[in-house]
């Protein structure tokens, strides 16, 4: 069983806003059973699916993936601040092999990977230099988004690497994917950006701390407003990520070209857009075979602001 697959929402509001105690704790009980599942499966190598929230990736340049060849955390939300320990030489090599299968994707030899990239590895084994990762940057905010069928060809790619490479036929490589499902947190978008926010959406790189904080402490006073039902943010809707979850769950993964950017915008939010890391993860494990999911946990979770969901997946 060379390959696997984590699915996980994240949300830095984990740590800063208390649902109810028996919500908090299926929470907790979904992040153990993800634990236990990578611990037994003990990968070699962890390729993870990130967005980024423009702590990262800005529209200075915005590719719509990028491959990291060496990756530093950004740190927002306490999250991780240092350098992660990418094997250079194989990402050089997925990247060449993507190309060749005709997906134009960015590199990076300095990227800069964000709490929405970083969370579930923190949550899974505590420190993101515990195994050597490949971080993939799939841009799930800033739009001009690309079709969901290039995501997943563009997962597919990825995951052939590893099935069809030499050096991998006996390795064990856990694809990992980071965000939704259906949410609508505070992050600015272009179209409807006052000046003051598109010049951050622009030139925002290493905010200042005290602009770092003000941004946290917004995102946290949303996300209590919204669970107390006084907030203007859009409802999380569990039908569309029951639907979406459906999709992972029979390896159909055509079934995913059917979503469009605008319909999920009105539907599920402005961040639903961050499933394309689990279109892409969950495409590349496909790339080696059929698959089951072994385990599914959702729930929609107004305090952190997301449709909440963890799901594992083996080859069969
Ligand atoms: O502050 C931000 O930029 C967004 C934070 C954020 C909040 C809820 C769910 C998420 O997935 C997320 O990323
Ligand atoms: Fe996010």
């Amino acid at each position: 069983m060379p390959q696997a697959l984590v699915c996980m929402s994240h949300s830095p509001l984990l740590e800063h806003v208390e649902p109810p105690a028996d919500v908090k704790a299926s929470v907790q009980e979904a992040f153990t059973a993800a634990r236990e599942f990578v611990h037994d499966f003990a990968p070699d190598l962890v390729v993870n699916f990130g967005p980024d929230h423009y702590n990262g990736f800005f529209y200075d340049l915005m590719p719509p993936y990028c491959i990291g060849f060496t990756a530093t955390g950004t740190g927002d939300y306490d999250s991780w601040a240092g350098p992660l320990n990418v094997p250079t030489e194989v990402a050089e090599r997925l990247a060449q092999f993507v190309i060749d299968r005709d997906i134009d994707v960015a590199i990076s030899r300095a990227m800069e990977v964000d709490h929405g990239a970083v969370q579930p590895m923190e949550l899974l084994y505590g420190d993101l230099t515990d195994r050597p990762i490949i971080p993939v940057f799939v841009n799930s905010v800033a739009r001009p988004f690309v079709k969901m069928e290039r995501v997943r060809r563009f997962g597919a790619a990825v995951g052939e690497f590893f099935a069809t490479d030499a050096e991998f036929a006996d390795a064990k490589v856990l694809f990992l994917g980071s965000g939704g499902l259906s949410h609508d947190p505070p992050v600015p978008q272009w179209a409807t950006a006052t000046d003051a926010q598109r010049k951050f959406l622009t030139d925002g790189r290493n905010p200042t701390p005290e602009a770092r904080a003000a941004r946290q402490q917004r995102t946290i006073d949303t996300a209590k407003a919204f669970a107390a039902g006084t907030a203007s943010v859009q409802d999380l809707n569990p039908e569309w990520d029951r639907a979406f979850l459906e999709i992972c769950r029979t390896g159909e993964l055509e079934r995913f070209d059917a979503l469009d950017a605008d319909e999920m915008d009105a539907a599920a939010g402005h961040s639903s857009h961050e499933v394309r890391t689990w279109v892409s993860a969950y495409s590349a494990l496909a790339a080696a075979g059929a698959y089951d999911v072994t385990y599914e946990f959702y729930r929609p979770i107004k305090e952190y602001i997301a449709g909440f969901a963890v799901t594992t997946a083996t080859l069969r």
